[in-house]
């Protein structure tokens, strides 16, 4: 089964508006077709509406880095899943481990998150990944299907086809330290694996996991050549335009 690759830089926090529309301007003609790969931006919310707009009419898909899970409220600081998909934006990444570590996001939180920006009609981008301690201690498998589990529960089949999923683990996260090809491929099949016990191979055939942590445009062809890997979710690479765009290199 061939799945589109996606490729999404997610720039957490860093860049203003006016870096960020330079970055647009800088990428936005030289945007592979997105018939061949989804390339995506995941930005903070603030520069999200200016980079839509000066996106228009080209191949470059944008991201939320977070959304909350309800569409309105009193609930003072946080981005609406609503008003996400009434700009147009395609993915909202949920579950990065930043978020998990910094901001005590549960497995719980992040599964009522899926649910809301589904039913927004956006995509979520579910992170998932172990800790070195959990890697170390040869616990990757069954920590990384815990995650997975939890983030889709009670999601349909054709809900989790059309999901991305991201798996970094943790010590690889900005360290220079990427987990190697085929460590990336066995757990990223685990991933794959964990979708087919939940919803059948049909899903799990369809679902794209991506790969993140010290992806750059040096291996980012040796992960996307694994037979598990479709994508990289990109953090310190994708913050300049020149490299955000050789990581698309492998596509031509
Ligand atoms: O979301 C992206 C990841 O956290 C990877 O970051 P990195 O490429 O800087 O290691």
């Amino acid at each position: 089964m061939s799945r589109k690759p996606i490729i999404a830089g997610n720039w957490k926090m860093n860049k203003t508006v006016s870096e960020a529309q330079a970055f647009v301007e800088a990428v936005k003609n030289n945007i592979p077709s997105k018939e061949l790969v989804d390339t995506v931006i995941a930005a903070p919310a603030l520069l999200l509406a200016p980079m839509n707009y000066l996106r228009q009419g080209t191949d470059l898909q944008l991201s939320a880095e977070n959304a909350y899970f309800e569409n309105a409220g009193a609930f003072t600081g946080e981005t609406s899943p609503a008003a996400i998909a009434d700009l147009g934006i395609e993915y909202i990444v949920i579950g990065h481990s930043e978020r998990r570590e910094y901001f005590h996001e549960t497995d719980e939180d992040i599964n009522k998150k899926a649910k809301a920006i589904i039913a927004n009609g956006v995509t979520p981008i579910v992170c998932c990944g172990e800790t070195l301690e959990t890697y170390e201690a040869g616990k990757t498998a069954e920590w990384v299907e815990g995650q997975i589990t939890a983030a889709l529960k009670d999601l349909t089949p054709e809900q989790v086809s059309n999901l991305v999923i991201a798996y970094e683990p943790i010590w690889a996260i900005g360290t220079g330290k990427s987990a190697d090809a085929n460590t990336a491929d066995e757990t990223c099949g685990v991933v794959r694996a964990t979708v087919e016990k939940l919803y059948g191979k049909n899903v799990s055939d369809a679902v794209r996991i991506q790969y993140g942590g010290s992806v750059k445009p040096e291996n980012v062809a040796e992960y996307m050549s694994k037979e598990n890997v479709d994508g990289a979710l990109v953090g310190g690479a994708a913050l300049e335009a020149e490299s955000f765009l050789a990581l698309l290199d492998f596509v031509k």
